[in-house]
């Protein structure tokens, strides 16, 4: 069992604040800032170029992925972290369209991430040659899932209302007509359960800055099952994932397994900083925190909606169908979040009326949902939100 009290105070939260933005970007792990300042002066600082060796900084990729991999289910040794989740997108994207090569159509979804549908978009201008994004409402990708399809690229939960998609039955029916499948994990990783071995993924990505709690720009991961390997052709073929990057050879030869989805240098002081929060997910146990994160939502679900009847759930009501976060409807959702970020709550808003809550048991507890039903009533309840200083958009939502 976790103990979810321990993890709490393994984080450092400012005074006053409840916290329901850990899927957006996680806070600070308490151990974090040592860590980050002892590697900068005694890495950086000592050993100079010597620490690529002596500290271990080239081996960080592939060894923060196999923790990463314990998270998501992924075999040891499949999973490799660096990069931005939009570059990690890429790569399986371009990988896995090589590998359907007679096959033109990507499907994906309304309720994606716009990065994903931009940097297909992108791919699929580049290629040319009849290239296609087949975009579907997410209750229709099941059905469009047809034998024109080449991937599927799907994020598991849905950034603005947490409906969650079945990994496991989307994957069988991709390859049941013969396509591979992409997930984009950003919102499953550290959030739920997550079996890519078990379901059948072909790829898996995913970022470390929100429920992983790696800090702001912490590197991205990229998971490929073990039978592509050692086929999947890297779309970005940058030095670190060659078989032979010392050789300095004027060839492109892939690496082994997912050592070819490395591209270039690893941001060493963010991959210390995901080393530690990754210590604290060393002691969880993912059906523990999955079966917390569900009572903490049903418990907010259920104050938020006996006090504020002008909130809509935009949430699946069934805990199973969604992810680690619950989001309301309202049409004055952005001058609302800021009147509760104002009073020590905060959340975000999502256009055109989502005010999103993110659930993470490692440091909320029942008191803390208990102030934030209390904060929200009293902002809707009384239209604190009603200020001209809550309507004005700020670059960053
Ligand atoms: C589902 C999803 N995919 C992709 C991204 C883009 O990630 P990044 O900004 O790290 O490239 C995000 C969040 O930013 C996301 O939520
Ligand atoms: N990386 C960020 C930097 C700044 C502000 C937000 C983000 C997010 O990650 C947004 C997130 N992907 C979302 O689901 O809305």
């Amino acid at each position: 069992m976790t103990d979810f009290a321990a993890t709490k105070a393994l984080f450092h939260l400012p005074d006053g604040i409840v916290y329901l933005d850990g899927n957006s970007l996680g806070p600070l792990p308490r151990a974090a800032a040592a860590r980050v300042s002892q590697t900068v002066t005694d890495e950086w600082g000592e050993m100079l170029i010597t620490g690529w060796n002596k500290a271990g900084w080239m081996a960080l990729p592939m060894a923060l992925g196999d923790r990463i991999g314990r998270l998501i289910g992924a075999e040891p040794g499949h999973v490799v972290t660096g990069d931005t989740l939009s570059i990690k997108v890429y790569q399986a994207l371009a990988s896995a369209l090589a590998m359907r090569p007679d096959r033109r159509v990507i499907l994906s979804d309304t309720g994606n991430f716009p990065s994903d549908l931009y940097i297909t978009q992108g791919l699929v201008k580049m290629l040319g040659d009849g290239y296609e994004l087949r975009l579907v409402a997410p209750e229709e990708v099941a059905e469009a899932i047809t034998d024109d399809i080449a991937v599927t690229l799907l994020t598991e939960v849905d950034y603005r209302t947490g409906r969650k998609h079945d990994m496991a039955a989307l994957t069988a029916k991709a390859h049941a007509v013969g396509a591979l499948a992409i997930w984009d994990l950003a919102h499953s990783a550290g959030a739920i359960e997550v079996d890519v071995a078990g379901a059948g993924a072909d790829f898996a990505v995913g970022c470390t800055y929100k429920y992983l709690n790696g800090g702001p720009g912490a590197p991205a991961f990229i998971y490929v099952a073990p039978r592509h390997a050692d086929q999947a052709p890297p779309a970005l073929s940058g030095w670190l994932g060659h078989a032979a990057p010392f050789a300095f050879d004027l060839d492109y030869r892939a690496g082994a397994g997912i050592e070819r989805m490395r591209v270039g240098t690893p941001p060493i002081l963010q991959m210390r900083a995901l080393d530690c929060a990754l210590d604290i997910w060393d002691s969880v146990d993912m059906a523990a925190l999955r079966a917390r994160s569900i009572e903490l939502s049903e418990r907010f679900i259920a104050g938020v909606e006996a006090a504020c009847p002008t909130l809509t759930l935009a949430s699946p009501r069934d805990p199973q169908n969604r992810g680690s976060q619950v989001s309301f409807r309202f049409d004055q959702g952005y001058a609302a979040m800021q009147a509760l970020i104002d009073r020590g709550l905060i959340g975000d808003f999502r256009a055109p009326d989502i005010m999103r809550f993110g659930f993470t048991p490692l440091y909320l507890d029942e008191a803390d949902i208990d102030r934030a039903i209390e904060i929200i009533a009293d902002v809707i309840d009384n239209a604190l939100w009603d200020q001209p200083q809550y309507m004005e958009r700020k670059a960053v939502t």
